[in-house]
């Protein structure tokens, strides 16, 4: 087939990826009825080989009946790559930005600065305080929290380590024993014979983050204080003030018996902790022995709620929503987990990371993006009734994100498959269906791929266990060809990662390029995606190299059935369990699949069982219960082996693409080196790309782009 032209795919990428991607969005209410849309995005800089970070603000105005009025775009764009968090402060009149800045001498120091709508009013070295290590921006542990009093500043940083020296060291001798008092001069205690202790860190994506502490910035006194009292062997986040300032409430991971990876892991034991400043005792809120985060109070500081799931298991669950009366202690379970979605009530549940900490609609009422199916979708749950209702199903648009509320007024972001991120504002109704919100965007996407229709298939398992489950396929198809038979085109099969993940009808980088580049694409969330039911996540483990197997197959086959794609021309994609997904589907489907790139592929659990820093999903995945001591057996072993791709490299025949992240601590590069070997040994046909300073995502700027047209050269050289 003659597919466009490599400069054809170069162009394509260049639209493509231009795409900002929304990073934060708040509203400020700046006068009686005028809001300001703050938003801050992240784009692709190709020629600096770089992402950017940039502001835009919008001014919306509501009219005398209450409903959106002006839209006006100021056309205000500003680059901002220093700043690593930003809030404002409850009044709306300060900004705290937490600045990260090179030196004169290159070395990376961090400012907490104060702005007004004037100019900088405060500005704070927090390297030069020297009180803590690096402060947390990351999506796990970050926080930036005004007290009510916007005098205080509350984030978590790095514990400050005693000084590690040498027993050699000729300029620490001499003060010791002998001469006490040099000793006492020292500023900070010393400790020897402890410079190459292993602090062992978050994993993936969280190097170097050990033990983060909660730290207070005074405003007036410019003073950093660590609260004593903190819970031993606990790794503190996602802090929040308690509404009087007396207190803090904070997410606690345990340490101990020793850390597993923490990102993409919401099944890691932690707590909700209460820690009284004055009194410096620390209650935990939550009950023990299960998976917690992301404490919001009620805008009444009446109730405090928070996500919680097992801490066993799979890594992605779904969640309950818990309400703790914060005078009472009473604690209730206001949505529970849904194990199967129905007819009649087709909720399936809560999949979400973190609560926006403004999620209040009012004291009973809070807005939450969760995954419903194949849709990321807003949701408002009266936390007292628990009743759940669905705010975004429209059908151009496929995924929604909430952003924040103020009074009536929402924020969101909307894209689809072939439209990139907009953000869309909208008034909920005072009264009657509060679904029914007129929305209107601030911009156009940035992206619109014109000539690519997208849709949604639902397909039912063959008869198997689980087979009552149903699983679904976004489908992408070139649209001068939907509906004409007499080209048929080229299929990519896509199996996401996770395996507990999800496909969402939002903006989809990949799969849109390829489709531009005339490739029926199938986006493959099959049974164990999160958004369909706790039991479709339950009907995994244990099956994984089976029932997902036989869903990317079966999705294939559907697509194929339609007409519109040449069976003699499919490859499969995916990276990390994808990868896993793609190297089985060329080794179980030798003959149906022409070609195979693949991202950082799991190839072996029985050798990724002690490489990698997530070993639990190992055998939660392979159907084994985990356990720290992790004692396995040769039977524990030929298990994890047999529902391996490697399992299958002798019936390989596809040309297979392998892209590997030299950093990558969640799937060794060994996974990936080894299956290419394995294949050389074959004389199957294989190409290895391993990218340096690229970790599980490979989503360096420069590394995305050479993935991508190493990839298309590949499928085009080989379908
Ligand atoms: C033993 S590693 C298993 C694969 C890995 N799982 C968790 O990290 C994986 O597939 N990673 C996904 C990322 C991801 C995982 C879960 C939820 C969202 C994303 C990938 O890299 O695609």
């Amino acid at each position: 087939m003659d597919f466009p032209s490599v400069e054809r795919a170069v162009k394509v990428y260049r639209e493509c990826a231009s795409a900002p991607s929304l990073s934060s969005a708040s509203l400020q209410k700046t006068g009686d009825s005028v809001f300001s849309v703050h938003s801050t995005w992240s784009q692709r800089d190709l020629e600096r080989e770089c992402n950017i970070k940039y502001r835009q603000t919008h001014i919306v105005t509501l009219d005398s009946n209450g409903q959106i009025g002006d839209v006006i775009d100021p056309g205000t764009n500003t680059e901002l790559n220093s700043e690593q968090l930003v809030r404002w402060s409850p009044s709306g009149k300060l900004k705290a930005v937490l600045r990260k800045i090179k030196d004169k001498k290159g070395d990376e120091k961090q400012y907490l600065e104060v702005w007004n709508n004037i100019a900088k009013i405060h500005n704070i070295n927090l390297t030069a305080l020297d009180k803590h290590g690096k402060v947390y921006e990351d999506g796990e542990f970050g926080c930036l929290e005004w007290s009510s009093c916007e005098s205080q500043l509350l984030y978590v940083a790095e514990k400050k380590q005693p000084k590690a020296v040498s027993y050699f060291d000729k300029s620490k001798e001499g003060g010791s024993e002998e001469n006490p008092e040099t000793d006492a001069k020292k500023k900070d205690p010393e400790v020897k014979g402890d410079q190459f202790v292993h602090r062992q860190d978050w994993g993936e994506l969280l190097v170097g983050k050990h033990s983060p502490v909660p730290c207070i910035l005074n405003l007036q006194t410019g003073q950093v204080t660590i609260p004593e009292g903190l819970p031993n062997d606990v790794s503190v986040g996602q802090a929040i003030w308690t509404p009087d300032d007396s207190g803090i409430v904070f997410t606690g991971w345990e340490n101990e018996p020793y850390r597993l990876g923490l990102i993409y892991c919401r099944n890691r034991r932690s707590a909700i902790y209460h820690l009284d400043l004055s009194s410096q005792t620390c209650n935990t809120i939550s009950i023990t022995g299960q998976s917690v985060r992301s404490p919001v109070f009620s805008p009444d500081a009446s109730k405090l709620i928070y996500i919680q799931n097992s801490c066993h298991g799979p890594h992605m669950q779904c969640a309950q929503l818990i309400v703790y009366h914060w005078e009472s202690k009473e604690t209730k379970v206001t949505v529970d987990i849904v194990q199967r979605p129905t007819e009649g009530r087709p909720f399936p549940g809560l999949y979400v990371g973190r609560f926006e900490q403004q999620c209040w609609l009012d004291n009973e009422t809070i807005l939450v993006s969760t995954a419903w199916r194949s849709s990321q979708t807003i949701i408002a749950i009266n936390i007292c009734t628990g009743e759940v209702t669905r705010l975004t199903n429209g059908p151009d648009f496929g995924s929604w994100m909430f952003c924040d509320i103020k009074q009536r007024l929402i924020l969101a972001c909307r894209s689809s498959p072939t439209r990139s991120a907009q953000l869309v504002v909208g008034v909920i109704p005072q009264e009657g269906d509060i679904s029914c919100i007129n929305w209107k965007p601030l911009h156009e996407s940035s992206v619109i791929l014109s000539d690519v229709i997208w849709s949604v298939i639902t397909l039912k398992p063959k008869t198997e266990q689980g087979s009552d489950i149903d699983f679904e396929t976004i489908i992408l198809k070139p649209k001068a060809n939907s509906g004409s038979q007499e080209k048929k085109l080229p299929l990519i099969v896509w199996a996401h990662g996770g395996p507990h993940s999800v496909f969402s009808t939002g903006y989809l980088l990949l799969p849109g390029l390829f489709c531009q580049l005339g490739f029926v694409i199938a986006c493959v969330n099959y049974r164990g995606s999160i958004g369909f039911g706790q039991a479709s996540i339950d009907s995994l483990p244990g099956f994984v190299g089976t029932h997902d197997v036989k869903d990317v197959q079966a999705a294939a086959e559907a697509v194929i059935e339609q007409g519109l794609v040449d069976r003699e021309r499919v490859a499969v994609s995916g990276g990390s369990h994808g990868g896993f997904l793609s190297t089985h589907m060329i080794g179980q489907y030798p003959d149906f699949y022409k070609a195979c790139i693949t991202r950082n592929p799991v190839t072996n659990l029985a050798d990724k069982l002690f490489c990698g820093d997530i070993p639990d999903l190992t055998m939660t995945e392979a159907g084994m219960d985990f356990d720290f001591k992790i004692a396995p057996s040769a039977e524990m072993y030929a298990k994890m082996f047999n529902c391996s791709p490697m399992a299958h490299i002798d019936k390989v025949r596809a040309p297979t693409l392998l892209m590997l992240g030299s950093d990558d601590l969640r799937v060794p590069p060994q996974q990936g080196i080894r299956y290419h070997e394995m294949l050389k040994a074959r004389g199957v046909k294989t190409r290895l790309l391993m990218y340096p300073d690229n970790s599980h995502p490979i989503n360096k700027v420069d590394a995305e782009a050479d993935c991508f047209m190493n990839m298309y050269t590949w499928i085009t050289e080989h379908l």
